[in-house]
């Protein structure tokens, strides 16, 4: 029985690369009433009263990587929580891509100090413990780095113009190892894979797919 403020929708995460259609398969969603679907907030992190965090990040990144990750983690979290009254709630990347790819890629490459780290990571076990995340499916927008680089370059977002190459390989690499090759991170559910490399007039055929599981799963976990 699908209750009008449903407490637990069937909840999707949309993970994938930068540039991998994320944006562009939710909106593929809009078509259906009985979805909610929520997208980064990349416009909350480019203007928080009035400080563009995204930028201040992408040009400074060992003195703003932690300020701008620590507000993803609140944003993100907010999703999270926000209650929907759709039997499926569709979500872009969530607190699981923030920890597991860019926290870790900026611990990696020793743009987060150690004792940054430290803190961020302890956030989000204290959240992973004591707040319930519920996820039933992540839908994983596979795709080549070279691709998505391209498509970052045309898409022109004025903060992502310096990006390079190896970042966009480097955080590819976590994606694969998170929710393909499962080597260091926890996969909190199944993972539909899509080869999100497919321009858009022929992606569409690989969306209808996902429609399908995504409609038929959100109506058995709801049915139950
Ligand atoms: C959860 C999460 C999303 C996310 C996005 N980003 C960046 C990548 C893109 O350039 C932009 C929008 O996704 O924000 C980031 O640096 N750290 C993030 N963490």
């Amino acid at each position: 029985k699908m209750s009008a403020s449903n407490l637990k929708p069937f909840t999707v995460l949309v993970e994938g690369n930068i540039g991998s259609g994320k944006t562009t398969f939710l909106e593929h969603f809009q078509q259906f009433q009985d979805i909610t679907l929520l997208t980064e907030p990349v416009e909350e992190w480019r203007n928080l009263k009035g400080w563009n965090l995204l930028d201040l990040m992408y040009k400074d990144p060992a003195k703003w990587a932690m300020t701008f990750q620590s507000y993803v983690t609140m944003t993100m979290l907010d999703m999270h929580r926000r209650p929907t009254s759709t039997p499926v709630k569709l979500m872009e990347r969530s607190l699981y891509s923030a920890r597991y790819c860019f926290v870790e890629h900026m611990m990696r490459n020793g743009t987060l100090h150690p004792a940054q780290f430290a803190v961020l990571d302890e956030w989000f076990r204290f959240i992973h413990r004591e707040i319930p995340i519920d996820v039933d499916l992540i839908v994983y927008l596979k795709t080549t780095p070279q691709v998505v680089h391209d498509r970052i370059k045309k898409r022109a977002r004025s903060e992502e113009q310096c990006v390079p190459l190896s970042y966009i390989e480097e955080l590819h690499k976590l994606h694969e190892d998170w929710l393909v090759n499962r080597t260091f991170a926890e996969c909190p559910a199944p993972v539909l894979m899509i080869d999100a490399d497919l321009d858009l007039s022929q992606i569409t055929e690989e969306y209808k797919k996902s429609e399908h599981q995504i409609l038929k799963r959100a109506v058995d976990v709801v049915m139950q």
